[in-house]
């Protein structure tokens, strides 16, 4: 199948998302779609997916122009589309999500052996790890993400979209959706993988198509680009900041205690957690996800309940062994970036002004006044580049790197003693990616605790001043940055044992 898009427009209010965008995607080719976060990547597939009607412009596919006015038209055309936020029913299991979206078989084929083997099979071949009898609200984000790309490529389409697929996948399944991409281009079908990671570009892509407010600024070879030639092309004339810099720690003083704790949820347990942090420490946490990471971050903020253990911040019990926890309603000690924010840290239907100010609910007046909140969060939006900046606008019209800076600028803002960050770059492009880590290690700077949950080992290690790896919920060892390396942390994400 050979697409052209041409000369696409979509304004949302006065935000151009696609300005006179014309872009080719041929058959049995891979197309990176780069660009900063709102530079309109998503808006783009979204229109040529059906999801959204563009102003202008027409798609054409073999030569002939068609009206996509919904995704059921695009997948009747051969197009499917995975995105960010996934579309799973969480009370079913992985099977059954996977044979209600199977194009071909009424349910009640279900009994029949055969018509599983089918529906599963893409499913093995990405992740032959996942249980298919699991329910989904029990799988951790990557496993979902891949249930949602088997359910796409059930679809048989010509055309794959992926909407920033590796965001959430551990690098060995990175690996094998590499190769799965790669399988199905050498096979004739297009992909278009919308990322911000240029190992996605130098894995499996052939084109790179690059996109900066809204248009789209250049289309290339992909061995024909360096990546800082990309990313000059991606920011035009920002700046791309040089690394933050971490300061050591204050040692022998302990400021944050995580005192053997224990809890479990539907997901995960953790297992007698022990862990000292000292005023200015960043302590990173490594792990393939899944290993009881939301958890440990929930138990450590005061969210989850404890089957065993305290946490002690300043010597005050922020966490502990009972029923409830301890901390509903966050406290200003605490920042906490949790792990996919749209669901988890922000109220989607609500303006940037109330969103910014939902760790401060408990204590405010009963009317607070707009001007001032509104003024204090437009501070917080220009400090963090939040776009657009009005902070009139509902939380749901921001794109997703936005909403996790959005986030990050409610968390990282006040003075918290401790910040708790959940893969805090996900989604972020490498500027907005610097500036977060930024603020993040200021914290530190002043003498706030970091326990920073990680997939990036690269950044970790950088940055961190000593790394926990964390497996089947226990804490398999504890590292200086400074000596750790990713053979012997690798080694202990499998549940070997080191101690410091
Ligand atoms: N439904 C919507 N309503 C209003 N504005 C929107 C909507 N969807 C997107 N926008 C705006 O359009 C612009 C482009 O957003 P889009 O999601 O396409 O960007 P993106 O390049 O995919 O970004 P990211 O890398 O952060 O996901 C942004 O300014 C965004 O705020």
């Amino acid at each position: 199948m050979h697409i052209e898009l041409r000369g696409i427009s979509k304004h949302f209010g006065e935000v151009a998302a696609n300005a006179d965008v014309n872009l080719e995607i041929k058959a049995g080719e891979v197309l990176a779609l780069l660009g900063e976060n709102g530079a309109g990547k998503s808006t783009l597939m979204k229109i040529l997916y059906g999801f959204y009607q563009g102003d202008s412009g027409e798609i054409v596919i073999d030569g002939t122009t068609v009206e996509i006015d919904t995704p059921r038209t695009a997948m009747a055309l051969g197009i499917g589309m995975v995105f960010q936020q996934f579309n799973l029913i969480p009370a079913l299991s992985v099977a059954e999500n996977l044979m209600l979206a199977y194009p071909k078989s009424p349910w009640w084929q279900s009994r029949h052996r055969p018509v599983w083997s089918t529906v599963l099979e893409n499913l093995t071949k990405l992740a032959r790890d996942i249980d298919p009898s699991k329910l989904v609200r029990h799988l951790a984000i990557g496993e979902q993400q891949l249930v949602e790309l088997a359910k796409v490529l059930n679809l048989n389409a010509q055309l794959v979209i992926l909407d920033e697929p590796t965001a959430v996948l551990t690098p060995q399944e990175s690996e094998r959706l590499w190769a799965l991409v790669r399988q199905l281009a050498d096979s004739g079908r297009s992909v278009v993988l919308i990322t911000h990671k240029f190992e996605d570009v130098e894995a499996c892509a052939d084109r790179v198509a690059i996109m900066r407010a809204g248009r789209l600024v250049e289309v290339a070879d992909a061995r024909g680009k360096t990546i800082d030639e990309m990313v000059t092309l991606m920011m035009g004339q920002h700046q791309v900041a040089a690394n933050p810099s971490v300061k050591s720690p204050q040692k022998d003083i302990q400021k944050l205690w995580i005192k053997s704790i224990s809890a479990k949820d539907r997901r995960a347990a953790i297992v007698d957690i022990e862990l000292q942090l000292a005023p200015g420490e960043i302590l990173g946490i490594a792990g393939v996800a899944g290993n009881g990471q939301r958890l440990l971050a929930d138990a450590v903020a005061g969210l989850a309940v404890l089957d065993n253990g305290e946490v002690i911040l300043d010597g005050e019990v922020v966490s502990r062994l009972g029923r409830q926890p301890v901390n509903p309603n966050r406290n200003s000690k605490i920042g906490y970036i949790p792990e996919q924010p749209l669901e988890n840290g922000v109220a989607s239907d609500l303006d940037l002004t109330t969103n910014l100010s939902l760790h401060r609910l408990v204590g405010m007046p009963f009317f607070p006044k707009k001007q001032t909140e509104q003024a204090q969060a437009q501070k917080l939006i220009d400090e963090f580049n939040v776009r657009p900046s009005d902070p009139t606008k509902l939380a749901q019209d921001l794109s997703g790197g936005n909403l996790q800076k959005l986030v990050s600028a409610r968390e990282l803002s006040g003075m918290p003693s401790l910040v708790v960050a959940c893969y805090p770059s996900m989604g972020l492009d490498i500027l907005s990616t610097r500036a977060i880590y930024e603020q993040m290690f200021k914290h530190a700077e002043r003498g706030a605790c970091i326990l920073w949950i990680s997939e990036d080992l690269d950044d970790l290690l950088q940055y961190a001043h000593r790394i926990a790896v964390l497996s089947h919920g226990k804490i398999t060892g504890i590292l200086p940055a400074a000596s750790a390396d990713r053979q012997t942390i690798g080694l202990l994400m499998t549940g070997a044992r080191k101690t410091a």
